[in-house]
């Protein structure tokens, strides 16, 4: 589809029919052409749903499934430039995207705002979905910011290709050159539980289900990938074993920030006395009790930090949270705040109210790998390391950097703990044709289409409530 130049030189000028009291505000003529890019609209959408192997991690709601959901998006344009992004990819995601992406033929690829409106207004009737109940309550709302975010990051990428500028670059300008991320341990057993529809060998992690085991497996991420924090998914064992298990860490890593998160499974009465427990031992508890109510009584009763993915995942979450004092950081993560400039805005709240910022992950491949760290090397406040649960996707054969993973590897090396960000235009990472149609091929034949992590415990602990909170 060709530009209409018409339609954009009212664009230049700043307003919609191109004056300011009657006079031209722009000269056309004093526009230097090589500063425009007059063709970049969207002509076509792509979006390829993939399942990627996952271990059996432990958490709050139960055990992840043998594969993990994505959807790969790829965004066409006229300048035949294509933009890649990476979404969530469970069936009610896939048919909201579905819906947004054949609104968005024609879109000028630098309107975020047309594309905000254009998706929104696309998605008509719909049930708010939630991928997982782990990033807290859904709602209309979030539910369009997670489909806004889908093709905004796509769009920035594009916006990067045509102009031969990074992400970062283009939300503001690198802070640093390098983006720390914290080690990522879970609780996991050493195979899937029988019946639960995996058909590949063990993941090469072990098993990790007391102080010991935690610690062996937060060596081998300090070994392999150099992580200078490290944070431990809770909620899985009594408080008691947890705690120990965060005593283990420390005398193992004397000093490496550590961070508990049970995902909200932790009445108050029990966060309080594991926040007194482990006061002076930790950079931030997360989310140990459910809601923004639960979470202030926690504040009010221990001096260390409460951090959040859970109770503020939204804008409209953070009058309350401020108010009542409930956290002292936020978690962001452009994929449910409605994408990057959503993610800095967030960050500007956090700065104007005093909250830390940190990232919060879900289980994600490279193309969201190099958006957050595109995000964070251009956020100043983003002071905390990232979450990331790549590594879990990086023990199936090939080497400490061999990924399940749709983009090529390379652009994407840890080293002591941090990610570079990557130096080609817009996101930095290039799509892998090979292993898209492998991991779509996964995706077709593994038969999940939801995250269950509920049922998948239950074929090893029948009797699993899934009841939060449960301690
Ligand atoms: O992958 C998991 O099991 C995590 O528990 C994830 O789903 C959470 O959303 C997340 O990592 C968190 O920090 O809450
Ligand atoms: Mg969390």
């Amino acid at each position: 589809m060709r530009a209409r130049p018409g339609r954009r030189s009212g664009r230049r000028s700043g307003r919609t029919d191109g004056t300011r009291d009657g006079k031209p505000v722009h000269d056309e003529t004093s526009t230097p052409a090589a500063a425009r890019a007059d063709r970049l609209t969207v002509t076509a959408i792509t979006v390829t749903p993939v399942a990627v192997k996952d271990p059996p991690l432990l958490n709050a709601s139960g055990c992840h499934q043998p594969y993990a959901l994505r959807s790969i998006i790829e965004l066409h344009t006229d300048a035949g430039i294509t933009g890649l992004s990476e979404a969530y990819g469970d069936d009610p995601t896939l048919d909201l995207l579905g819906r947004a992406a054949r609104a968005l033929t024609g879109l000028d690829v630098f309107d975020i705002n047309g594309l905000t409106r254009r998706a929104a207004a696309s998605l008509g009737s719909f049930t708010a979905s939630n991928p997982t109940e782990l990033i807290g309550p859904t709602g209309a709302d979030k539910t369009v910011a997670q489909i806004v975010a889908a093709f905004e990051v796509a769009c920035f990428d594009v916006q990067g290709k045509a102009t031969g500028r990074r992400v970062a670059d283009l939300l503001g300008g690198a802070v640093r050159e390098r983006v720390d991320y914290s080690g990522y341990l879970f609780y996991k057993w050493a195979e899937h539980p029988a019946g639960g529809g995996c058909d590949f060998e063990p993941d090469g992690w072990g098993a990790a289900l007391d102080p010991e085991g935690i610690v062996a497996q937060a060596r081998r991420m300090v070994d392999e990938f150099g992580f200078g924090s490290l944070k431990l998914k809770g909620g899985v064992f009594p408080p008691e074993q947890e705690v120990e298990a965060i005593r283990a860490l420390r005398r193992a890593f004397p000093d490496h920030p550590l961070r508990i998160d049970p995902n909200a499974n932790w009445s108050v009465a029990t966060s309080l006395s594991v926040a007194e427990q482990l006061e002076g031992e930790l950079e931030y508890l997360e989310d140990p009790t459910p809601g923004i109510a639960g979470m202030a009584e926690v504040a009010a009763g221990t001096a260390l930090p409460l951090a959040t993915n859970m109770c503020v995942t939204s804008f409209a979450d953070i009058p309350e949270a401020v108010r009542r004092g409930a956290v002292g950081v936020v978690l962001s993560d452009h994929h449910f705040w409605g994408g990057l400039r959503a993610s800095q805005r967030l960050a500007g709240l956090c700065e104007t109210f005093g909250l830390g910022l940190s990232m919060h992950s879900n289980t994600h491949l490279g193309i969201s790998l190099a958006a957050m760290t595109q995000l964070a090397a251009a956020t100043p406040n983003l002071t905390y390391a990232l979450d990331t649960h790549s590594p879990w996707q990086r023990g199936f054969g090939g080497g400490p950097h061999e990924a399940q993973d749709v983009v090529r590897p390379g652009a994407l090396r840890f080293e002591g703990g941090s990610l570079r960000v990557p130096d080609g235009p817009g996101l930095g990472v290039e799509l892998d044709r090979d292993a898209l149609a492998r991991l779509h091929e996964q995706y077709l034949t593994c038969g999940i289409r939801r995250r269950d992590d509920l049922t998948h415990m239950r074929l090893m602990h029948p009797g699993w409530s899934g009841h939060r909170p449960r301690f």
